[in-house]
């Protein structure tokens, strides 16, 4: 009989299902695409239902139209969108939309808690409080949303309801947890003293779960819903970017991840917990037990090359429109994009700077303002890995993952533009790889996930720096820099401005 695992990488713009077998090969795949909701600036928003539907229906196609057969498969595990907040009440029921990651309302839950705790808040959960992340979201809605906040009797990231959905259990895990900010890295557990400085009753905050552990099984309730078999064992999983670089192979302090999704990581596999980074990176339970990862987000990486087409060039197709960058040249003709159109993480933790072009130029193409877009983004990467070089860290190889490894292209300039080997793979599942590889190894079929990527993990082409190309980026690079500090009053006052007239 054929084993497979399914591995649910639940991202921003849709969820892709991967059905793999134990030598690692994707046999079958299915997605769906759930829309996001952004009703005034900095809010975005997801109904937890389009999650859990979007999800079955993927799994129902698995099992109809690719003919999996459910006693095949013998475990699920998932790579899910971070610091989301799914509030519940006693009975489990979502109580609002849930609060994404890339939503920003939450700057004066920010100030409060960097008033209250300040550099204390960094020692105990090795991160700022930054708008993204779920704490300020529950002082969010406990501020403006009283008759909610009342209700609400736990909390739970995107894949974690998924999970409770599947098999009725309620968990968080570590890799997760983390990117709440309510976590106590040293002590590996939730942080009495964060919540009981904001009033938050520790007994929210869910039981704790390693990646590979088990969360029991697929209930008969959802095994009726989807067509699964109560037999398949449900596993932890973990954020996205934990199963990204699992799934990427991340496995060692030589290489660095970067992935191109909605948002946009340079992430570093980290062994020593006291690598202090002040905050300015992320710093994050790993899937891997006892080891950890620190990154740098971009919020708009992909994000900003889909608001480019939708907004400019709805009538060429996204390879046609990527593959025009090709015909302007390195640097786009002097023209810069830096890609803070929905505020930034890191380096800049600023949730109210705005993007721009700089260097318009009346001869301009439209194909230079895409190649713009896509050297800005990777030009905040480079920030990035600057942060790396500052802190003495050294890596030979940057693995490419996410929808923006597509690009050929794309993956050239990031090797001009950090000046190091960039190497794909050979399918881009990074994160979708690295959950079914958490269901693999939970299930015992390997003893560990480096025993488990020699099978699942193939590296595809390798993209070496050109250096005269490098030396260019270097140069625009230093003026990229320049272009936060000189325009972040302008785009802030701009943005008081849309807020005091957002009907
Ligand atoms: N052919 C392509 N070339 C380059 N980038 C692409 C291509 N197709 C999609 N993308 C980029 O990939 C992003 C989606 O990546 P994905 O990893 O699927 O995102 P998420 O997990 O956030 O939903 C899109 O925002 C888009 O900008
Ligand atoms: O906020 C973060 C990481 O801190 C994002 O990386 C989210 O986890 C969403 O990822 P994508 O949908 O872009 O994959």
């Amino acid at each position: 009989m054929n084993e497979y695992v399914l591995g649910v990488d639940l991202g921003t713009s849709a969820v892709k299902v991967s059905a793999m077998n134990r030598d690692g090969e994707i046999v079958a795949q299915q997605s769906y695409d759930y829309p996001l909701s952004q009703p005034h600036p900095g809010y975005s928003e997801q109904n937890p239902e389009e999650w859990v539907s979007g999800t079955t229906v993927a799994i129902v196609q698995l099992i109809l139209e690719d003919h999996i057969k459910p006693e095949e498969i013998s475990g699920i595990s998932f790579s899910g969108q971070m610091h989301g907040l799914v509030l519940l009440d006693e009975n489990n029921q979502v109580l609002r939309p849930a609060i994404l990651w890339n939503d920003t309302r939450t700057s004066k839950q920010r100030a409060e808690i960097e008033d209250k705790l300040g550099d204390k808040f960094v020692e105990i959960t090795k991160n700022q409080p930054l708008e993204g992340f779920t704490l300020p979201k529950l002082l969010w809605v406990k501020e403006n949303e009283p008759n909610i906040w009342a209700k609400a009797k736990t909390f739970v990231l995107p894949k974690d309801y998924v999970r409770y959905r599947m098999t009725g259990q309620i968990a968080m895990d570590y890799s997760d947890a983390t990117g709440t900010v309510l976590i106590d890295v040293k002590a590996g557990d939730w942080s009495k003293a964060i919540c009981d400085a904001f009033d938050i009753p520790v007994s929210m905050c869910p039981p704790l779960m390693k990646s590979i552990d088990s969360a029991g099984h697929v209930s008969e309730s959802y095994a009726l819903f989807s067509g699964l078999d109560t037999h398949t064992e449900v596993f932890g999983g973990a954020a996205d970017n934990a199963a990204g670089a699992v799934g990427a192979g991340i496995l060692s302090p030589n290489m660095v991840l970067s992935s191109i999704g909605t948002s946009g990581v340079v992430l570093k596999y980290e062994e020593d917990p006291t690598v202090d980074y002040h905050g300015v990176l992320q710093f994050e339970y790993h899937a891997i037990p006892d080891s950890f990862y620190s990154m740098g987000v971009t919020l708009a990486a992909g994000y900003s090359l889909n608001w480019f087409k939708r907004t400019f060039a709805q009538d060429v197709s996204f390879n046609d429109m990527v593959a025009s960058a090709g015909d302007s040249t390195v640097g786009a003709n002097g023209l810069i994009y830096t890609p803070y159109i929905v505020g930034e993480r890191a380096p800049y933790a600023d949730a109210d700077v705005r993007g721009s072009f700089i260097g318009v130029d009346g001869t301009h193409q439209k194909r230079d303002f895409v190649r713009a877009v896509l050297e800005g983004i990777i030009f905040s990467f480079k920030d990035i890995m600057d942060i790396y070089d500052e802190h003495d860290k050294e890596f030979d190889t940057v693995v490419a993952i996410g929808g923006g490894a597509k690009s050929p292209l794309w993956l050239q300039i990031q090797a001009d533009i950090f000046n190091k080997k960039v190497v794909s793979l050979t399918n881009e599942q990074g994160p979708g790889m690295g959950a079914a590889m958490i269901a693999a190894v939970g299930l015992g079929w390997f003893k560990d996930f480096q025993e488990c990527a020699e099978k699942f993990v193939h590296f595809g082409k390798e993209y070496l720096p050109n250096a005269e190309n490098a030396k260019k980026y270097d140069q625009l690079h230093k003026i990229y820099g320049q272009v936060y500090n000189q325009t972040k009053d302008l785009s802030h006052q701009l943005l008081d401005y849309r807020r005091e007239n957002d009907k």
